[in-house]
């Protein structure tokens, strides 16, 4: 059996990951997200397992310690982490997992998974990012410049990722990323994988 796709949602804060994660999540309700591990204190009506694992910098530390972490960054002044054993599991059983993070992160997953499906969503203009960041509410104007300043640098960074999607309207950035996901699906090295499975099981019959 193939194993399922690694995709990874990255790009500048307040571009959209969230709520274009959470939209495909509705469209395909196999899709798994992996619920990333935090030293952020919750925004109102987050929920401890369901937006993030929140930690103490002990905690995290710890999961760092233990190996617990496919990836982690610091970013703004917390650290942000992806639990290493439930990305495994998912992937084992053939089931695709987004992972929702930042750039530093997405690339250091690239290193250990470069079979997997890099995408950054990119604003329709960095204007219409700091109204969206500001637009929602959840970071005063000091963590605002600073995440604005981080999104300037992470733009740099685009050529590393297999796709770049431009989030101007939600429904047709769910489209575009629908598409790559399909064609990543048909891609013929999972076949020739496959192919090789069935050669081995066929010759030790
Ligand atoms: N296509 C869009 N058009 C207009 N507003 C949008 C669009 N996509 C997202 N938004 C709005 O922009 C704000 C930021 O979105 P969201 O929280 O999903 O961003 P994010 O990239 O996950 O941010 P962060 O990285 O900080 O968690 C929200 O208020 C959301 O409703
Ligand atoms: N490297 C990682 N980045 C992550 C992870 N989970 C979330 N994030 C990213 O952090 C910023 C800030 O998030 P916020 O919830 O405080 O707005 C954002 O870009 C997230 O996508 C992770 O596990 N690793």
């Amino acid at each position: 059996m193939n194993k399922g796709l690694l995709i990874v949602l990255s790009g500048p804060s307040g571009v959209g990951k969230g709520t274009v994660c959470t939209e495909l999540r509705q469209r395909h309700k196999d899709l798994v997200y992996s619920v990333s591990a935090t030293t952020r204190v919750p925004r109102a009506g987050e929920v401890d397992g369901v937006n993030y694992f929140f930690k103490s910098k002990d905690q995290f530390l710890d999961m760092i310690a233990r190996d617990a972490l496919l990836e982690h960054a610091e970013y703004v002044g917390n650290y942000y982490g992806t639990p290493r054993d439930f990305v495994e599991r998912t992937l084992a059983s053939g089931k695709d997992i987004i992972l929702e993070i930042e750039v530093q992160g997405a690339l250091k997953v690239k290193e250990k998974f470069p079979q997997g499906v890099f995408i950054f969503l990119v604003p329709p203009s960095l204007d219409e990012l700091k109204d969206r960041i500001t637009g929602r509410g959840t970071e005063n104007s000091d963590v605002i410049d600073h995440r604005m300043s981080v999104a300037v640098e992470e733009m740099n960074l685009i050529r590393y990722y297999d796709y770049a999607v431009v989030n101007d309207q939600i429904d047709s950035a769910c489209y575009r990323i629908q598409s790559i996901i399909t064609a990543e699906h048909c891609r013929k090295d999972r076949f020739i994988a496959d192919l090789e499975t069935m050669k081995e099981a066929t010759e030790k019959a």
